[in-house]
């Protein structure tokens, strides 16, 4: 298929490899020495010394359009725009030096928000990634020019003295230009990553959207149910459920009549991966997915799931269809549910507990979680952290402006909302386990039930939260965390840590601190369990 004009970026026609179809690009991953086919179907590749996102090599470009609106610090760090001007020609540069692979793809499965994304990769995988992820237009325009640009050279490497980066490897998002640049990282959640920060900014501020970093699926009455979580709490896992519809894994905005999916695939963590627990993901590893930094037997080319030599975030990227019971197109009604995952490494929350208004503007402004081990570089055992919103590291704006939405949104709509601890039971991160998969899927299943309607509730003391005191397929005594504790001191103590960690860490929101938000906090009781 002839290509687009390239030339606006200094790209060489010629060079460029356009909306090559799923099984090509395979077969130019496989030559070029990228990856494998292993015996699933799947082409296995290893993402090179990025297996996970980049944190703090992620920028923004300063310019009239983020200046005032930004949220500038750690998170959002600026990037000049003539740095950035000189990096895209030397990435193109670097590009024209060899062929490179172009995929023009949409975000936004709700035709109103839909926004064309044209992704230009050095490899053939990271092309596979983008048509398994993105939405697949159904026939591509090369004449048309898409609003937003992906630009992915993982063996370009930035040289930090001259080009204003922190290291060799950079993403960085530029409004005006509308242009993602990444360089000197392989690891392909930088590419969705991407797109999903720049439609944080624009849907809040520009529609009135709230953009949401959660998972949905919706039952057979159209009650839709979304699940808000930070990497690895079971966004992916728990929205693939045999009885509902998967709307989608990861990315979703919440307008005035739907909730739709940014995204056209998903991208599941392989770790530990089983047909018994997880069916559906196991299911969609076949031909056509992509399996990144995953071991497989070299001579049976079976894939070791359970094998993390090369990292804990082994993914797979398959598009949604790939979920026998996905919803075509991704977009559903309001939420009638709302759930928030969090992989508690404290063991102290319950596995599942019903918020008040106040404690879920509470808890959405916190979002504590563990970051579990792998998604961001250096991050090796589950860390204690507060992602404003469950997804800190893709918002460009105050979290507020996010937690304002969801208030006005709960206020129109009537939605019940749960706090689901994924994480740890029966003692912290080192002395308790994981959360049961099987306890959070019956928790959850009762939940969207209708099971709990007529449930007795107990008020944790600390954290005011609800915990029901018995549910179906789920054994009561670990529904108050308390009872999984063998040290019930223990639990007192490192319930009282954690309450104080989060008022600790809600005192930058001191602005947001309303009646309703002052009752949620937790209320640090010592020794009177
Ligand atoms: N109780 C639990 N609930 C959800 N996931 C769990 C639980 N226990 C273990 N897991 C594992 O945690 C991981 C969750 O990953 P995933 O669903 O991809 O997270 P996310 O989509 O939020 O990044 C999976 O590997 C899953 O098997
Ligand atoms: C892909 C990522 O997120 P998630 O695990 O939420 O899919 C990521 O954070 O790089
Ligand atoms: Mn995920």
């Amino acid at each position: 298929m002839p290509g687009p004009d390239l030339s606006w970026l200094n790209l060489g026609n010629d060079h460029a490899l356009y909306q090559l179809s799923v099984p090509q690009l395979i077969e130019e991953a496989v030559r070029n020495g990228e990856g494998t086919l292993t015996s699933t179907g799947a082409l296995a590749v290893d993402t090179g010394k990025f297996t996970g996102r980049s944190p703090k090599d992620r920028f923004i470009v300063l310019d009239d359009i983020t200046r005032d609106a930004v949220w500038w610090g750690e998170i959002n760090i600026r990037f000049s725009p003539a740095d950035f001007d000189r990096l895209l020609q030397k990435v193109c540069a670097h590009l024209n030096q060899n062929k490179f692979y172009v995929r023009d793809a949409y975000a936004c499965a709700d035709k109103q928000y839909q926004t064309g994304i044209r992704v230009i990769t050095e490899t053939a995988y990271q092309n596979l990634f983008a048509c398994n992820l993105f939405l697949r237009p159904e026939k591509a325009d090369a004449l048309q020019h898409p609003e937003w640009t992906i630009i992915a050279a993982p063996d370009f490497f930035a040289d930090p003295g001259i080009d204003g980066t922190q290291q060799a490897n950079f993403s960085i998002l530029n409004f005006s230009r509308k242009i993602i640049l990444i360089g000197g990282t392989g690891y392909t959640g930088e590419i969705k990553k991407g797109i999903f920060s720049v439609l944080n900014f624009i849907l809040p501020e520009q529609h009135h959207t709230l953009s949401m970093h959660c998972s949905a699926n919706v039952g057979a009455k159209g009650d839709t149910a979304i699940f808000f979580g930070l990497s690895g709490t079971g966004k992916t896992t728990l929205s693939a459920d045999p009885e509902r519809n998967l709307i989608g894994d990861d990315e979703h905005g919440w307008g005035d009549q739907s909730v739709f999916n940014f995204e056209g695939g998903c991208y599941a963590k392989c770790v530990d991966l089983t047909p018994e627990k997880e069916p559906e993901i196991y299911a969609a590893v076949k031909y056509g997915a992509l399996l990144e930094n995953i071991n497989y037997f070299p001579h049976t080319r079976e894939v070791d799931y359970s094998n993390i030599e090369k990292t804990e975030n082994t993914r797979v990227a398959y598009p949604i269809h790939y979920i026998n019971n996905a919803a075509v197109p991704s977009i559903a009604a309001v939420p009638k549910n709302i759930f928030f995952l969090t992989a508690d490494a404290f063991g102290v929350l319950p596995p599942l507990s019903r918020l008040t208004r106040g404690q879920a503007m509470f808890h959405f402004i916190s979002g504590y979680t563990a970051k579990v081990a792998g998604t961001e570089a250096g991050v090796t055992e589950p860390q204690v952290t507060f992602s404003a919103c469950f997804g800190k590291a893709f918002l460009p704006l105050h979290p507020a402006k996010y937690a304002a939405l969801l208030g006005e949104k709960m206020d129109k709509h009537q939605v019940n909302v749960w706090l689901v601890n994924t994480g740890w039971s029966g003692g912290a991160y080192g002395e308790g386990q994981r959360m049961k998969l099987s306890y959070t899927r019956a928790l959850i299943t009762a939940v969207l039930g209708g099971k709990l309607a007529g449930a007795k509730f107990t008020e944790h003391p600390v954290f005011g939260l609800l915990m029901p005191e018995a549910c179906p397929g789920v054994p009561s005594e670990i529904l108050n965390p308390r009872n999984t504790w063998a040290d019930k001191n223990k639990y007192d103590l490192k319930t009282n840590e954690l309450a104080k960690a989060f008022i600790e860490n809600f005192g930058q929101f001191g602005e947001l601190v309303t009646g309703e938000i002052w009752e949620s906090i937790p209320k640090v009781v010592e020794n009177t369990f």
